[in-house]
């Protein structure tokens, strides 16, 4: 079937895929029509056993030069859960759901599931989506912000599969908008939040004596301050920070009671000296007590499904720093398999067939809804350098 995407190979550089010239006209940032053979599933990968974690790591610190001394702390929090991590069994099972989600609307599109660091790799599931005839993917990460880390990267692999793979001519990716404030992943959330506050509250724990802690993963500011486009001048915590703050008043509109809150970061890494997002989860909960707070309601605003980010830094060390300072602590749960975020996602991907205009696209912020097609250098890592991307305009 004739689709609007078409691939783009300039003399000397590796084959990159570009959305239709379309997708820049107007304001809309809507594509066309498109008429997709399959979905690509695509997740960050995790290891399942203990041999896995060390070389699993390595894919992930490829070319970043984090030392071993941090590699080998990483490499602990997963040696405690036995070398597993539960993100590969949480995208088998949201594999199943969509499956199950497509199959109950009457829509014929396979899903083809890959990751960006670990087996199944993105390399197996291009390839097994070619070998089918299936070319004209539309994919959706496991992340629905922008930035770097959780846009970008997972459309450099995109573009680097496709060279390496040599099918760059063949198959197209595009790519769902960030979702941050699609209704389908932002439920979750706002039930999370209701529940922990009435469980508290029904403990005898004053509302104004509760602090919503939203987490996200931090990030080097320098990537915060580059992500999103940059005409849209959302200063140096840039869309990504902006995205979580809109998502995280929309959660606290929707609540009955009142309750203080704070955008907090988990999970940094790289060397001291280099700045990234603040304040950290564990330094915030500290100051707590001093304000009168009893109990914290720890909300993994920036994620999917409960994987190691998680299990650890919040389930284990953030909730430990609350127990020591003498609070309770509640942690909400992420999207995961929720009903509303599979339905939200099979709606993502029948907005791009459908090129539905964008004043009728689901979207809680003011921000949104995002872009369809990511602009020129969108949340691109200067560290890095220059890394083309699939799904995104030319440079
Ligand atoms: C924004 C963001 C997300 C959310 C978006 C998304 O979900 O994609 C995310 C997710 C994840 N990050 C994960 C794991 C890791 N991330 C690392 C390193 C880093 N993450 C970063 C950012 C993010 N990461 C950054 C800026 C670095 C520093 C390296 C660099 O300069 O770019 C490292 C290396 C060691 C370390 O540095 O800690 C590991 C092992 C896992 C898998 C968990 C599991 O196995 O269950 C998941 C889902
Ligand atoms: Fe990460």
């Amino acid at each position: 079937m004739s689709t609007p995407t078409s691939t783009t190979t300039e003399p000397g550089t590796p084959a990159v895929l570009f959305a239709s010239p379309a997708a820049s006209s107007g304001p809309e940032h809507v594509t066309t029509p498109t008429a997709y053979d399959g979905i690509l599933l695509a997740g960050f990968g995790g290891p399942e056993g203990q041999d896995d974690v060390i070389p699993f790591l390595r894919n992930v610190t490829r070319g970043r030069g984090i030392p071993d001394e941090r590699l080998e702390e990483v490499a602990h929090h997963y040696r405690h859960f036995g070398g597993v991590s539960p993100i590969n069994q949480h995208n088998r099972e949201l594999k199943a759901a969509l499956e199950a989600e497509l199959a109950a609307r009457d829509i014929d599109l396979p899903v083809y599931w890959g990751n960006r660091n670990w087996a199944p790799y993105l390399e197996e599931a291009v390839t097994e989506a070619a070998a089918a005839g299936d070319t004209t993917l539309v994919a959706i990460a496991t992340s629905a912000y922008s930035s770097f880390s959780s846009c970008r990267q997972y459309r450099e692999d995109f573009a680097r599969v496709l060279t390496e793979t040599g099918l760059g001519g063949t198959v197209t990716i595009d790519k769902v908008r960030p979702f941050f404030d699609h209704p389908g992943f932002v439920q979750t959330f706002i039930t999370g939040v209701r529940d922990a506050v009435t469980t508290l509250t029904g403990d005898g724990i004053p509302a104004e004596a509760i602090r919503v802690l939203f987490s996200t993963h931090s990030v080097p500011t320098a990537d915060a301050t580059r992500s999103g486009p940059s005409y849209l001048e959302l200063g140096e915590g840039g869309a990504y920070e902006a995205q979580h703050l809109a998502v995280a008043e929309v959660v606290m509109a929707a609540q009955e009671q009142e309750v203080a809150w704070n955008l907090v970061y988990q999970s940094r890494s790289g060397p001291p000296s280099q700045p990234w997002l603040e304040p950290d989860i564990n330094d915030m909960i500290e100051t707590l007590p001093g304000e009168g707070v009893q109990a914290v309601v720890i909300v993994p605003l920036g994620f999917v499904s409960d994987h190691m980010e998680v299990m650890w830094d919040l389930d284990e060390e953030a909730t430990e720093t609350a127990a020591e300072h003498g609070l309770r602590s509640i942690r909400t749960p992420t999207p995961g398999i929720d009903p509303a975020y599979v339905t939200g996602l099979v709606d993502l991907v029948l907005e791009r067939v459908n090129a539905t205009p964008k004043d009728e696209r689901p979207a809680l912020t003011a921000l949104g809804p995002w872009f369809d097609v990511c602009r020129p250098g969108c949340c691109e890592n200067i560290r890095a350098g220059f890394k083309p991307a699939a799904s995104g305009l030319l440079p």
